[in-house]
């Protein structure tokens, strides 16, 4: 009989549930018992991505929380955002470990999450047991907890990037403009006129300027860190490729730290975490170098005319910035080592 831990994925049909079940095809200790669809309950999940042909010959489930429990032990929620706040209660309840890949229990502020995200939001219980699994940075507080909010695409990136130097002072936290561009995977499967071929191909084009749901996040983290508020200026960009997110910061240095000084305090910061590479000097993190990866890399370079360091951050929105972090969460919530399962080289070129 097998040992494994059982998941289940809520949203299996979509880019992040697809990507979950990739990568936990070769994760030696867990194994996925149910894919689940709101839509397409009864189908073969094959019939709607055929790379899954005799990979995954089972049929989709319906969302069916006493269903999923008879299946399985922990399951994660990869749906748009609204539905993991209706659906975590009754998982909960049901004895399951939950980790949810939207946006629905990464606020701590109902009210903030309204304003943003315009839905509405989780009962404050949850939102309080929710832990936030930014791995490298919250990860000691997520063994053995039952629902973590997995980061968003974003903000993995972006904070990652910024948070020993803000944590250490090395920059001055008022100062920073934070500046992202994401492949068009990170919009998920669904079809829209904003993402389609003829709109996107050729094309380069800033989004939800000031008005972005990570705005929030990336702000509650950074407050978090420094020990006062924070308030940061992020633009997206949607960039004509499938996979990948670059988030380029700005931000006036404080002291004489120089790039020596940033590469010493990141290596040290990350010192232990396999998945944050911090690039020497001169060399600059490119999407394609952690494509397929939970890498992410980060390189640095400072401006001596404007005191102001540029700090470049990468990974892949659907390993790093959704289901690898997801399932390294999943390592550290039943305290294995948090690389089982996603020793994975970057695919490249
Ligand atoms: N794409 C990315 O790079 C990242 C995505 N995320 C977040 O992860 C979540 C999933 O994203 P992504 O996979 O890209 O999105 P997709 O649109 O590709 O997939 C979402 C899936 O959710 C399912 N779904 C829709 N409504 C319901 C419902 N009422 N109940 C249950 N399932 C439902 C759908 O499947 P079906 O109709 O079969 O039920 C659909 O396939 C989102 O919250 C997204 O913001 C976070 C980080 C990165
Ligand atoms: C390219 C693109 O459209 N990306 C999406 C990322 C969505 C996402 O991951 O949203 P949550 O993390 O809030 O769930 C966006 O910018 O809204």
């Amino acid at each position: 009989m097998s040992t494994a831990v059982k998941a289940a994925i809520i949203g299996s049909t979509g880019y992040g549930g697809v990507e979950l079940i990739r990568l936990l095809a070769s994760h030696p200790k867990v194994e996925v018992t149910s894919v689940i669809s709101s839509s397409s309950a009864g189908a073969p999940i094959a019939e709607g991505y055929p790379h899954l042909t005799e990979i995954r010959t089972d049929l989709l489930d319906d969302v069916d929380p006493a269903l999923i429990k008879s299946k399985a032990d922990v399951v994660f929620i990869a749906t748009p955002a609204g539905i993991a706040t209706k659906l975590t209660p009754s998982l909960l309840a049901a004895g399951l470990k939950v980790i949810d890949i939207s946006g629905d229990h990464r606020l701590k502020s109902r009210a903030e999450y309204e304003t943003w995200y315009k839905k509405e939001a989780a009962e404050q219980q949850y939102l309080d047991q929710a832990v936030y699994g930014l791995c490298e940075v919250y990860g000691d507080a997520v063994q053995g907890v039952d629902l973590v909010s997995n980061p968003g695409c974003f903000p993995t990136a972006t904070l990652l990037g910024l948070i020993p130097a803000v944590k250490e002072g090395y920059i001055d936290p008022a100062t920073i403009i934070i500046d992202s561009k994401s492949g068009v995977s990170g919009a998920g499967r669904g079809a829209s006129l904003g993402t389609h071929y003829s709109e996107l191909n050729e094309n380069f084009k800033a989004y939800k300027i000031n008005k972005h749901q990570h705005i929030p996040e990336i702000e509650q983290v950074l407050s978090d860190v420094a020990g006062q508020k924070v308030v940061t200026t992020f633009t997206t960009h949607l960039v004509p490729m499938t996979r990948g997110i670059m988030s380029t910061m700005y931000a006036t240095v404080t002291g004489d730290h120089k790039v020596e000084d940033f590469i010493s305090l990141y290596r040290n910061y990350y010192e232990g975490r396999p998945f944050v590479r911090i690039r020497s000097n001169g060399t600059w993190p490119a999407t394609k170098e952690v494509f397929g990866s939970n890498y992410c890399d980060i390189g640095f370079a400072y401006d001596e005319r404007t005191g102001r360091i540029t700090i470049i951050s990468v990974i892949d929105n659907l390993v790093k910035g959704a289901a690898g972090q997801a399932i390294q969460n999943l390592n550290l919530m039943m305290g294995w080592d948090e690389t089982e399962g996603l020793k994975f080289v970057p695919v490249y070129p």
